[in-house]
């Protein structure tokens, strides 16, 4: 065997891998500092991956990247199989019954084996689902209870601590240790919470074997009376469970535990004992506990705090679980495979804080060359898997949490296989309990997540945390986590919903991007459509075929003869008001609406439908002014399906009344004028598309009214390109370059469907790193991206110039100016409307002078908008036509 001496002499002659210079008798001790695994990665960056360290006279080797990993795992596996023992771990009850700490060899593999093919294996888990699933279901209470109902703040890493302590007894011993009525259970948590405290710290004389027998810092006196008082407690367990096995004898249907196994094991009597003595099965049981409970815990709490610091990530994290679990159910085992997202976020958990950085230290079981360089025999090998989850060379923006990276398809998992990600170790010694870390890990965050939001206690802001680490026995947050959990009622609730969405959803939508970005997860409850038939019949008209580019062509003249009809109209209108003795005013959108129904009226009926004198005229009005006021109100019952038929709040009753009386105003014209019979589509086509040229226009006048000067700058143009002589036509458009800059601009703050037709993916979709559910509708809010000030400047004010000399335009090709939407489902209609918008308002500010009434300032005009089939102006513009003698 090599002495000490002998293998410093050998790193100086280059053979043990390199390191740097030591002091005398303590090594590189003073290197370690607090976090040891970060001073271990600065030194690896100046000496390598692989290189030796001296803590006192332990010659230790650390491997820093995942190549060496490779090497380790894959060519060296049994020899480096060994275990480190440190002093804490010894002790009378020695390593014998320890799976953890035993040395690689006969006794090591009889517990391995039943560790693999008995507690973790696939069967076993499968049928104590439920003990698990218990446990959870009992963390989220106590975390209600502490909670308060969503005041008061919370330390999660605690209840994540209780939970796994529990899940681990109930594995063990089918018992809540943790309940404050079990006493000898709070007690036996107590020691077993001192020995893993006390393994956790750095031990002199683990460094300084001089020191050994002195125990200076008396750790091995005081893990050894902990471990004691656990063992009597734990044995006082175990003898209830024989003598309880004994009365009733094992039946078959009894779900076993893993006390069971240990006590039923019958081994062969030559490698192995014939069966367990209690000594053993006491350190089995309580190995369990210290692996198991602090690196789930640490886990937990680190996927909390990394997703409270990550508002987004949260965000999308809990959509995604809310979309794949109902509220009204509990996150279950079967859920976590349609869950990658937050499969991910674990993953990416243990990619930046592997619970054991260093896993548990190996030790060369004999001398061996690895990558070149002499390993002596009981050398300890240190992996940093910290490291190794942080390495640049591996990882793009290591630093960052982003567990999209673990969606791309082919990702790493934590198997053993990939040694850039290896928080369980490989090999052989790898971490036997991966099966159930994997079930445990995220049925317990994903239910958290599930059953509540989670703020930040004392209104700290998540860039804000301190995320700074403690290493412990394992790698820990060091100020722990706090945080109020308020409890998720999810869709049942209406009070939430109506708060989603508003009378002014986009207004609503756009309010939400501040804070959780740009694309926003709505639970809308269990419909797929958000504003229930009106969508419906918008999303139709871009489906039909009618609106074809050479019907549009042709048809000109009736464009023509429905905008003269308005402008006859308006004129009519005003004169016989002025008649009356009253100012004159005109309620443009009643004229505006009456043209573009016409104009669609014409275009599918070569009729006219409406006349603005007729009765019916005016009634069809009425009807659309009431539907439009019952659609901008939320409607639960489209959100709930069950509450259909009970119509809660009466708008659909009210609804269906005033579009009944509408449709069969249309029909009625319908068949009345064109004898014709069966209308279907065609009937909310009317509707449809006579909303949003008539709005887009209203919107584009009260622009100009409220700044006069760009209507001077619009007349002026047409004054110039037209002249007094004739009426406007759609030829002049492409000399009229300030009028539809004016166009676009009102298209731009005012586009009359402001979340365009819902969408609905048709498959489950990866949209920039987020998960789609198949069937989620998607809202693009044109509205926010029309005032957005990343695209924008001064976005708010209405400036037409912005668009004189620039090439953008609504066609769907710019994506910040998108009114008509874009892509396959562009509205068909685009062409038509962008004809009779420009031909309307060209012809209303080239045949009349506007006037408001005099009490009205132009920069007071309302322009509150209000959301109907479309979004309208709150207030209709009336305004005071006067004849322009240049049109005569
Ligand atoms: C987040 C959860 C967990 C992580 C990250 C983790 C990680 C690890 C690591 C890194 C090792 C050492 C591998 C090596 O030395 O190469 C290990 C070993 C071990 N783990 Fe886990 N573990 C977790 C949960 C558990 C649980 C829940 C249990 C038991 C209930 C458990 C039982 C063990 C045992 C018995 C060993 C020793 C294996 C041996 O030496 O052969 N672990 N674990």
């Amino acid at each position: 065997m090599v002495t000490e001496r002998g293998y410093r002499r050998l790193e100086e002659q280059g053979q043990l891998p390199p390191g740097p210079r030591w002091w005398p008798v303590v090594g590189n001790i003073f290197q370690l500092g607090w976090a040891p695994h970060e001073s271990f990665a600065k030194l690896a960056r100046k000496h390598g991956p692989i290189m030796t360290l001296w803590l006192g006279s332990m010659s230790t080797v650390v491997i820093s990247s995942s190549e060496e990993a490779r090497e380790m795992f894959k060519n060296h596996d049994v020899v480096l199989a060994g275990r480190k023992i440190y002093e804490a771990m010894k002790g009378d009850y020695g390593s014998e019954g320890s799976l953890i700490t035993s040395q690689y060899g006969p006794h090591w593999r009889m517990l391995r084996r039943l560790s693999t093919t008995q507690f973790f294996v696939t069967s076993r888990l499968d049928s104590m689902q439920t003990v698990r699933s218990g446990c959870i279901d009992r963390m989220v209470q106590f975390i209600q209870d502490a909670g308060e109902s969503g005041t008061k703040a919370v330390d999660v890493g605690r209840f994540f601590f209780v939970m796994s302590f529990n899940l681990i007894g109930n594995l063990m011993f089918s018992k809540d240790l943790l309940d404050p009525k079990s006493e000898r259970g709070m007690q036996f948590f107590h020691h077993a919470g001192k020995v893993m405290e006390l393994a956790g710290k750095p031990n002199v004389a683990d460094f300084l074997p001089l020191l050994r027998c002195l125990d200076p810092q008396g750790i091995r006196r005081k893990t050894q009376f902990h471990v004691e008082r656990a063992f009597e407690i734990a044995g006082g367990f175990i003898k209830e469970r024989i003598g309880i096995s004994m009365e009733n004898g094992y039946t078959e249907e009894k779900r076993k535990d893993f006390l069971d196994v240990l006590l039923e094991f019958r081994g062969d009597g030559v490698e192995e004992p014939s069966k367990f003595s209690s000594r053993t099965i006491n350190v089995i049981v309580f190995e369990m506990f210290t692996a198991g409970t602090d690196t789930t815990t640490s886990t937990l709490e680190w996927a909390m705090a990394e997703l409270l610091h990550n508002p987004k990530t949260l965000n999308k994290v809990q959509a995604e679980l809310r979309s794949i679990v109902t509220p009204d159910k509990k996150m279950e085992e079967r859920d976590i495979e349609n869950l990658p997202y937050l499969k991910a976020v674990i993953k990416e958990t243990l990619r930046l804080h592997p619970p054991l950085p260093f896993l548990v230290p190996h030790m060369a079981m004999d001398s061996c060359k690895m990558l070149g360089y002499y390993i002596p025999k009981e050398t300890q090998i240190l992996v940093n898997v910290w490291a190794i989850g942080r390495d640049p060379k591996t990882w793009k923006d290591p630093l960052v949490f982003k567990p999209e990276r673990f969606l791309e398809p082919n990702m790493v998992d934590y198997k053993g296989h990939h040694f850039e990600f290896i928080p369980f170790g490989s090999g052989r010694r790898m971490c036997p309990a991966v099966p159930l870390a994997s079930r445990v890990l995220p049925l317990a965050l994903g239910s958290l997540l599930h059953s509540f939001d989670w703020v930040l206690a004392d209104g700290l802001k998540p860039e804000d945390m301190d995320m700074t680490e403690r290493m412990g026995i394992t790698l820990r947050k060091a100020v722990p986590l706090k945080v109020i959990p308020v409890p998720y009622k999810g869709w049942p609730v209406f009070g939430n919903m109506t708060f989603d969405l508003g009378t002014m959803p986009h207004r609503t939508l756009a309010g939400l991007r501040p804070k959780y970005g740009h694309i926003v997860w709505l639970n809308l409850g269990a419909i797929k459509t958000m504003y229930g038939p009106y969508w419906r019949i918008l999303r139709r008209i871009s489906s039909m075929e009618l609106l074809v580019n050479k019907r549009i062509n042709d048809t000109a003249p009736l464009r023509r003869k429905c905008v003269d009809d308005m402008v006859r109209w308006i004129e009519e209108d005003a004169a016989a008001a002025l008649a009356r003795g009253e100012s004159g005013e005109v309620n443009m959108p009643h004229f505006l609406f009456c043209m573009a129904f016409n104009l669609v009226g014409n275009l599918m009926l070569s009729r006219d439908l409406l006349d603005s004198q007729s009765k019916e005229g005016h009634e069809f009005f009425d009807a659309m002014g009431k539907i439009m006021e019952w659609s901008g109100k939320p409607n639960v019952a489209d959100f709930f399906p069950f509450l259909k038929w009970l119509d809660p709040q009466g708008y659909k009753r009210n609804m269906v009344r005033d579009m009944g009386r509408a449709m069969n105003l249309v029909s009625s014209f319908v068949e009345k004028r064109a004898q014709e019979g069966q209308i279907g589509k065609e009937k909310e086509m009317f509707l449809a598309g006579s909303e949003t040229t008539s709005s887009s226009i209203e919107w584009g006048m009260a622009e100009l009214l409220r700044n006069p000067e760009l209507m001077r700058k619009a007349r002026e143009e047409l004054d110039r390109v037209v002249g007094p002589n004739r009426k406007v036509e759609e030829r002049d458009m492409d000399e009229l370059p300030y009028l539809q800059a004016v166009m676009k601009e009102t298209l731009r703050l005012h586009p009359a469907l402001p979340l365009l037709v819902p969408r609905n993916a048709l498959q489950d979709t990866n949209f920039m790193g987020y998960l789609i559910p198949k069937s989620t509708q998607v809202l693009v809010n044109a509205w926010a991206i029309g005032r957005d000030p990343d695209a924008w400047e001064d976005p708010l004010s209405f400036k037409p110039e912005r668009f004189l000399g620039s090439n953008i335009d609504y066609k769907g090709q710019n994506f910040e100016l998108i009114p008509f939407g874009s892509g396959r489902r562009i509205c068909v209609g685009v062409s038509l409307a962008h004809r009779v918008v420009h031909l309307g308002l060209a012809s209303l500010l080239h045949s009349f002078d506007w006037e408001l009434d005099s009490n009205i300032a132009p920069e007071t005009i309302d322009m509150n908008e209000r959301m109907g089939i479309t979004l309208r102006k709150l207030v209709p513009l009336k305004i005071i036509p006067r004849k322009r003698i240049a049109c005569e």
